[in-house]
């Protein structure tokens, strides 16, 4: 018998599916309701009624991504099916091999490399401001604009720029570009092809590239041979930034295309330079670094979207947040301008990074959201050998006994529920699933954080630890990052691209939720599903369901937009 017959969990829902179409597919609302009933670990039927185990409790999650990282990996079909599409980056390696980019990438993201990159995104959010300004009623009245393509192209330019020093003019839409066009498609693409997944590893192992371009070729599939399209576009783009870049390296000794700004600033310039003067035993190889240059733009734009497009519906929805993050914003960059001796309008200063971070309200609004909302919801780990988890609080088994640790067998398959962690109310409080940024900030208004991996306080005042238990996240001790070794890199990017955007937008650009109504008189409303990623849709009858979009509605800001002194 399974050691995991008695770990509880719900029924099987459906012959094939077992409860996945519940978990991942519009269920933020089930995935909590599970953790409620049956605590923070549980079981529950995977595809072809696979049992496996879902995780929330802090200790548990604990030994999964910190102190036994080395058991609990990222499954095969995860390593395996992002090998063939990006290469050998971060996303696709596991162990010693995992770890030696990591020594040499974390630093690439350090606190200073991101104070030099913030002048290469600024730029980017005042032409997306631009953009989205130029559709606004100069008379002061509404337009609906669907704003997912725009931050979504956005998002896409700043990590581009940020990451190889290059512009793909991608807030142009007449400007088309192979390569964009091909990161812009590989999540969609790939999403048709879920069904797939669970056999990329027994087909990598078993099959030749020959015989898998064969099987491509046969299969009546347009989303595959459209992915091999797309996979194929993006490692000839990036072969050829590489080589151009490693010319410049050896020709000029600063990394740079003509003409970019970042004259040797971009994280492949960085990365570049670290491992040219490192030593033999921890230099990458040129796949090694070629495999992360996709990655990083992959993981760095749907992500860092869902975010801004999640922030700016709650401020829509929230018009007492929105005046008040305006004000706030307003305050910071006057008290700025003055400081310097600045003349240009207050709307149109930049803010530098240590302000832009440390701008308390934004703060809490950013984390709060992150926390509510965060953007990836669930993550897959398989257990490599047998082991146990430890629970910080006890369960109730099938026989009704109260356990406090799971016995995991061998290649159990286990869920991550960073949703469900984020919303523990022992840590977060009874409210923990209220949206309510002032969680943040002490009672004068002070930022509260004490729970980042840079802070070394870890007072009892501290937000996401209660009785000395809290998450290994490393950012305000939520796990919308994760923590451990497999962390997210991008997170301090991450950061930065949103409070950068909110305070270049919402100076000019007041937003509300839409409120025209079509010929039947319905008001659109919007709903966020959980597809892997949050993603928004219109729900019926004014919406399809399923067309991803964010249509609000803009128009210019005026003095009864902030908050009165
Ligand atoms: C709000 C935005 C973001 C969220 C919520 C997010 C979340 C995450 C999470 C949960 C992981 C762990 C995945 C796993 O273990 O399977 C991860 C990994 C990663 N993220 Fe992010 N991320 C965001 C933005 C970014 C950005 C902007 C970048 C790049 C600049 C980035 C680059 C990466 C990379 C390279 C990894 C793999 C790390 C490794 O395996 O060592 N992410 N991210």
């Amino acid at each position: 018998k399974s050691p995991l017959a008695h770990i509880r969990g719900p029924q099987k829902e459906h012959w094939l599916k077992g409860n996945y179409h519940r978990i991942f597919q519009d269920g933020l609302r089930y995935n909590l309701d599970l953790v409620q009933q049956y605590g923070g670990a549980l079981t529950v039927y995977a595809l072809l009624g696979q049992k496996q185990l879902y995780i929330s409790d802090p200790l548990a999650l604990h030994h999964i991504i910190v102190k036994e990282q080395h058991v609990y990996e990222e499954t095969d079909m995860f390593i395996m099916g992002n090998r063939l599409i990006f290469g050998e980056g971060l996303i696709a390696t596991l162990g010693e091999q995992h770890r030696k980019q990591r020594k040499m990438l974390n630093p690439v993201f350090s606190l200073a490399n991101m104070r030099d990159l913030l002048p290469v995104i600024q730029p980017i959010a005042d032409q997306l401001r631009t953009i989205l300004n130029a559709k606004i009623p100069a008379d002061g009245s509404v337009v609906e604009v669907n704003l997912l393509p725009w931050l979504s192209r956005g998002a896409l330019e700043y990590i581009c720029q940020a990451a190889l020093g290059h512009s793909f003019d991608t807030l142009d839409p007449t400007k088309e570009n192979e390569y964009i066009e091909a990161i812009r498609t590989l999540a969609p693409t790939t999403l048709r092809l879920i069904f797939l997944r669970p056999f990329i590893p027994m087909i990598v192992r078993r099959f030749s590239l020959y015989w898998r371009n064969k099987m491509m070729d046969w299969m009546p599939s347009d989303a595959l041979k459209n992915l091999r399209h797309v996979v194929n576009v993006m490692d000839t783009a990036s072969k050829k930034i590489f080589a151009e870049k490693r010319a410049a390296l050896e020709n000029e000794g600063f990394i740079g295309i003509a003409g970019n700004r970042m004259q040797g600033k971009d994280i492949m310039s960085i990365m570049l330079r670290a491992n040219a003067s490192s030593s033999n035993d921890d230099r990458l190889t040129d796949s090694e670094l070629l495999g992360q240059m996709n990655t990083i733009i992959f993981a760095g734009f749907e992500t860092t979207t869902s975010a801004i497009c999640r922030i700016l519906w709650i401020l829509a929805e929230r018009q007492d947040v929105q005046a008040r993050l305006r004000s706030a914003i307003r305050k910071a960059k006057q008290d700025y301008a003055d400081a310097q001796g600045l003349s240009s309008p207050w709307e149109d200063v930049e803010l530098p990074y240590d302000t832009l971070m440390g701008l308390p309200y934004l703060d809490a609004i950013v984390r709060e959201t992150l926390r509510v909302y965060p953007p990836t919801s669930l993550l897959s780990r398989t257990a490599r050998q047998a082991s146990v988890l430890p629970l910080h609080q006890p369960i109730r088994s099938a026989s009704g006994e109260m356990i406090s640790s799971v016995h995991v067998p061998e290649n159990t398959t286990l869920i991550i529920s960073i949703l469900a962690s984020n919303h523990n109310k022992e840590i977060w409080g009874e409210d923990a699933s209220k949206w309510r940024p002032e969680r943040w900030l002490s009672p004068s208004g002070e930022r509260l954080h004490l729970g980042d991996v840079e802070s070394n306080s870890t007072t009892s005042a501290s937000l996401g630890v209660k009785n000395g238990i809290k998450y290994p996240g490393v950012y305000g001790l939520m796990m919308t990052f994760l923590g451990g070794g497999r962390a997210c890199i991008g997170f301090k990017f991450a950061e930065m691209e949103i409070k950068q955007v909110l305070t270049t937008l919402l100076p000019r650009i007041h937003f509300a939720l839409p409120a025209s109504t079509d010929r039947n008189g319905h008001v659109k409303e919007i709903y966020w599903k959980m597809n892997g990623l949050q993603v928004p849709v219109v729900r019926p009858p004014a919406g399809d369901n399923v067309t991803a979009q964010v249509p609000l509605d803009l128009r210019k800001v005026c003095e009864h937009d902030f908050v009165a002194n």
